[in-house]
């Protein structure tokens, strides 16, 4: 709540409601799940393998063995679960890992708990994409509609980025609605982006549509370097 409280302090330009995530761990209970939808401020809970990506090292280690209780209060408080969909088994390859956790964890997920809500974020494989197509519950909107914008934007150190295991995210926020729109130019389905970026995700959730409303341009645009980019500053700013 006092998370909820410096984002709305602090959002200067925009009217934006943030809708706050719950970080799953092996020992969350299922009365916190009730806390977190009496408190008004929390959406959803975000499931995060252990290890698998930044900051998940409190993440769930063993879903089904810990997990199972607070998954079905989600189901009762009509709370989605956000998942990053990736195994951190060492010897499964790097580019196999959404596979495996498809096959180990999230169909039988979605079988279990078949009423629960789950988003399958930042998905990177034509198996996730089948995966998701062939869900009727859990997934509940029909095909197609399923399938929204999520940006996976996260400015990692470029030390992060460029070494051996980097990070995933990729500091994306103020070009994305531009590179989606080539993408979506390019498979000659520019008329489905905007209920991919404006109406999937709010009718997925349930959530009211925003009313305001963006305007795309083709035009050029975008040489814009930003101040002292590719050097390293002195001073690192952090909370008092
Ligand atoms: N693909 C990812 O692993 N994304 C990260 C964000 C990040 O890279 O920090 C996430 O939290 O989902």
């Amino acid at each position: 709540m006092a998370y909820c409280q410096s984002i709305l302090k602090a959002r200067e330009y925009s009217d934006f409601t943030p809708l706050m995530t719950l970080y799953l761990t092996d020992t969350t209970s299922p009365n916190e799940i009730k806390l977190a939808r009496d408190s008004g401020v929390v959406f959803v809970v975000k499931l995060y393998p252990a290890g698998a990506t930044t900051n998940s090292q409190d993440g769930v280690t063993d879903l089904f063995g810990k997990c199972l209780p607070v998954l079905e209060e989600m189901v009762q408080q009509i709370m989605p679960l956000l998942v990053h969909g990736e195994v951190t088994i060492p010897d499964v390859d790097m580019f196999d890992r959404e596979e495996v956790f498809i096959d180990t964890v999230l169909s039988p997920l979605v079988q279990k708990i078949p009423q629960l809500k789950v988003i399958m974020e930042h998905i990177t494989t034509m198996d996730a994409v089948n995966f998701v197509e062939s869900c009727d519950k859990g997934f509940v909107a029909p095909t197609r509609k399923k399938i929204f914008l999520g940006t996976d934007s996260a400015p990692h150190d470029r030390r992060k980025k460029e070494c051996p295991c980097g990070c995933a995210g990729i500091y994306n926020s103020h070009v994305a609605l531009s590179v989606y729109a080539k993408v979506f130019e390019e498979a000659g389905a520019l008329e489905k982006l905007e209920a991919f970026t404006s109406f999937n995700g709010p009718d997925f959730y349930g959530l009211p549509r925003n009313t305001s409303k963006i305007k795309l341009i083709k035009t050029p645009w975008g040489d814009i370097v930003p101040m002292f980019a590719g050097e390293t500053l002195e001073w690192l700013p952090s909370h008092a």
